[in-house]
């Protein structure tokens, strides 16, 4: 048998789709008088999240919605920093915001995050919302884990069932993942994997679909995959040359059945999604 490459769970064309069906969305708020605005409040200058904080306001022009940019210097205080989260939370052009994290060290990002109006929270991260979601009730929901899903049902992905390995625990990918995997909707069985785990391998053997989000370059190896299973990289760390890499070996797509890259898989499917709980806020406030 020749070697097998998986198909591409490819986000950047899901989100297209995604962004498409918002457009008329917004088109339809704003005959109502409704137009939604995303805020931004980004502090410091790592590159990184400027760029990503850039993209976002890119898709909401794409889509018609109004963007809003706070930005404070690096040096900012924890005081400067919730001024600008009530100032958003009063500001009525402002249906949904994020604060792009991780904020600087020193600052009590927790606290920053509770003080957002939870009504206003497009990144379903604020625990008001994350409670919601432990307790089954409608909420914005964590972007990231909610585009995986997305880009999982777009292409046919059977999720139903599935062993899902979710390596990481961070609070916008890891943590929340299994919350949505194991509702009734999804029905999938899952395994967190995080570094305390005493064998990685032996887990990642068993899954269906892994989701890589550990923040460890090429954690994912090939001989751990399953043949056919379905792999997505949400990792980002930077390689001894200052290279972004993944948490899945490039060797992975010749076992695999599925593949999202990193860039080009989940990070559009997470911009998307913002952008939808902006819409849904908007629509709920016209009722
Ligand atoms: N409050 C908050 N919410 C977030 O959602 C959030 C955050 N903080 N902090 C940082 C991470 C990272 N993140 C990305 C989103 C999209 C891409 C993305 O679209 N990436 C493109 C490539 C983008 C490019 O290279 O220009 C891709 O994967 O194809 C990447 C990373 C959101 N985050």
């Amino acid at each position: 048998m020749g070697a097998m490459t998986a198909q591409i769970l490819d986000g950047k064309a899901t989100a297209a789709e995604i962004k498409s069906d918002l457009t008329a969305r917004v088109a339809a708020l704003k005959e109502k008088g409704v137009t939604p605005g995303l805020g931004t409040i980004l502090v410091g200058d790592d590159p990184g999240s400027q760029k990503y904080v850039a993209g976002k306001h890119r898709d909401c022009a794409q889509v018609g919605i109004a963007s809003i940019q706070r930005e404070l210097p690096g040096t900012a205080t924890q005081e400067e920093i919730e001024a600008v989260v009530r100032e958003l939370n009063e500001d009525p052009a402002c249906t949904g915001y994020i604060v792009q994290l991780p904020l600087p060290k020193g600052i009590d990002e927790n606290r920053i995050l509770e003080l957002m109006d939870p009504e206003k929270d497009a990144d379903g991260l604020h625990p008001m919302n994350l409670g919601r979601l432990v307790l089954n009730e409608p909420a914005p929901l964590p972007c990231t884990p909610n585009g995986i899903i997305t880009l999982l049902r777009r292409h046919g992905v059977e999720i139903k069932g599935a062993e899902v390995v979710v390596v990481g625990r961070g609070v916008t990918i890891g943590r929340p993942m299994p919350l949505l995997l194991t509702r009734r909707s999804e029905n999938a069985t899952v395994t967190q994997c995080h570094t305390g785990t005493r064998d990685l391998s032996a887990h990642l053997k068993r899954a269906d679909i892994i989701v890589a989000a550990a923040g460890s370059a090429h954690l994912i190896r090939p001989e751990d995959v399953k043949p056919g299973a379905a792999v997505l990289d949400v990792g980002v760390s930077r390689s001894a040359e200052g290279k972004i890499v993944g948490d899945v070996h490039p060797g992975v797509a010749e076992v695999a059945g599925w593949v999202a890259p990193n860039p080009g898989g989940v990070g559009p499917m997470t911009r998307a999604q913002l952008l939808v709980n902006v819409v849904e806020a908007a629509e709920r406030s016209v009722g």
